[in-house]
């Protein structure tokens, strides 16, 4: 396997940032104005007629927050699972089977709904992702209005309102001439970010307004100091309620991925995540904290192989080793949701109990936290875009955002070792060529719908062996 080479102590990948998207002559000697980066860069813009958005010079500064989305009542669950199972970068099918992939998701989150709603249920009958990162939003914005950065914030969601779709007509509608992408996942991976990202390049690449914005994406941000603090001060003080802190185990309780992510696709993910740890735990020894620490990864779902260790499988263990104290960190997201909320605070806890754990304490999620806002506000304002030696022409800013195209040639333009290779890597290709699939594309199709039926009826079947059923019950 090819090594991902994610430059991840940048804050702005130069493979997901258009620096500019116009060109040179679009500005005016008069519109130069010096402006917001510490270096002292200038920046220009073209003159617009402004209307509601905030101005800096003559620009309309945007923030586009993306994140996951979470269904806000019982009823949103199962059109909300059928949004998320029927993205390719969730549910993965061979190539010649792409054309299942919509019906295969209204089935599997028909099959999915009535636990993920009991769920659901538990943590009163929504996701509260919403309020947070609106919450999120606004903390955002008023930190970066006090940076002398009057931006608009934006919420854009993957798979439920606002969707980032929304997102954007009304980034269009306010007009913003500048345009920072930020996720609010710290870890970049294919399957959160990434899909997000893939989905923001297909609205750029048909829209002229947005292809003549400036725009500058964050993929990850695990790594700033204001993120590190903010998770070291919420450990430290969680930490605290435990009568004997330092006999705690500190537990890193991750986000799973299936493993094929990583060890075939190249997501970044884990090594990120393994990254964020260390430094989390660097920045609690010089607090003078030496406690013992582990991470694992929860939620898998299904037989495939997740990133190891699981979460579920490392209490047991730690439970026989005779740990006694385990603090929970949740660490792959900044929100409160139903992973940690359901999963975390009660299968988890229930399970380290029975294992022999005495005393369970969990960190919350950063949320609104000011340590933590405040620096994504510096990012965004690292971020921005400023004229420079990164502009570039508008056919290239046609490609910047993210690679175009599936998500195989999204993986193999992410992944700059895997471009040399001399012939097309063959990983997610499922031994179909081209040629096959056009001369046996009919046959196949039906074969498919007969296989389905036969799996629906019999409980067995090809989607039982690829993991992917039995993943959604
Ligand atoms: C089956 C594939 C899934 C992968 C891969 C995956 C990766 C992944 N997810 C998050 C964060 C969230 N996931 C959420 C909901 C959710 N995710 C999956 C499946 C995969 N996630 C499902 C089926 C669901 C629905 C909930 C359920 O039925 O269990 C959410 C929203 C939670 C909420 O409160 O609404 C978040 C957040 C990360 C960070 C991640 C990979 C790094
Ligand atoms: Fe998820
Ligand atoms: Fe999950």
């Amino acid at each position: 396997m090819e090594a991902y080479s994610h430059p991840s102590k940048n804050y702005i990948d130069p493979r997901f940032s258009s620096g500019w998207s116009e060109t040179k002559s679009l500005f005016s000697k008069k519109s130069l104005k010096k402006y917001l980066m510490p270096s002292g860069a200038l920046v220009t813009s073209k003159t617009q007629d402004v209307s509601n958005a905030p101005i800096v010079g003559d620009d309309k500064i945007g923030v586009l927050l993306l994140n996951l989305g979470g269904p806000e009542t019982l009823e949103d669950v199962q059109p909300f699972l059928f949004n998320l199972f029927a993205d390719p970068d969730i549910i993965r099918l061979p190539r010649l089977f792409r054309f299942l992939q919509k019906p295969l998701a209204q089935f599997i989150s028909v099959l999915r709904a009535p636990k993920s709603k009991e769920g659901y249920a538990s943590i009163g009958g929504g996701s509260p992702l919403r309020r947070i990162t609106d919450a999120q939003a606004k903390e955002l914005k008023k930190f970066l209005w006090e940076k002398n950065v009057p931006a608009k914030v934006y919420v854009g969601m993957r798979y439920w309102h606002p969707f980032t779709e929304e997102a954007i007509e009304q980034i269009k509608r306010d007009g913003i001439t500048k345009l920072v992408v930020l996720p609010l996942y710290p870890q970049f991976s294919i399957s959160t970010s990434g899909s997000s990202l893939r989905l923001l390049e297909s609205i750029f690449r048909e829209d002229e307004y947005l292809v003549n914005m400036q725009h500058t994406v964050i993929p990850s941000w695990y790594q700033r100091e204001g993120y590190i603090k903010a998770m070291a001060d919420l450990i430290e003080k969680e930490l605290r309620n435990f009568e004997f802190c330092e006999q705690v185990m500190i537990f890193f309780s991750a986000h799973g991925v299936p493993l094929a992510y990583v060890e075939e696709a190249g997501d970044p993910y884990k090594a990120e995540m393994e990254e964020c740890v260390d430094l989390i735990m660097e920045e609690l020894e010089k607090r003078k904290i030496n406690n013992a620490y582990t991470l694992a990864y929860q939620s898998r779902v299904g037989p495939v192989e997740w990133l190891k260790p699981y979460t579920d499988e490392t209490i047991i263990e730690l439970g026989q080793k005779g740990v006694k104290s385990l603090l929970a960190v949740p660490i792959s997201f900044v929100s409160e949701h139903i992973e940690t909320l359901e999963e975390i605070d009660v299968e988890y806890k229930e399970l380290a109990l029975k294992s022999g754990i005495e005393k369970w304490g969990r960190v919350p999620a950063l949320g609104c936290e000011p340590t933590f806002i405040s620096d994504l506000a510096d990012a965004v304002i690292e971020s921005l875009p400023y004229v420079g030696a990164m502009a570039v022409s508008n056919l290239e800013a046609r490609q910047s955002l993210v690679p175009l195209g599936s998500v195989e040639e999204l993986l193999a333009a992410y992944d700059s070792q895997r471009r040399e290779l001399p012939a097309p890597v063959t990983v997610w290709e499922w031994g179909w060529t081209k040629s096959a699939e056009t001369w046996n594309g009919r046959a196949a199709m039906l074969a498919v719908l007969v296989l389905l039926v036969l799996e629906v009826t019999t409980g067995e079947g090809f989607l039982h062996q690829w993991g992917v059923l039995p993943l959604f019950r």
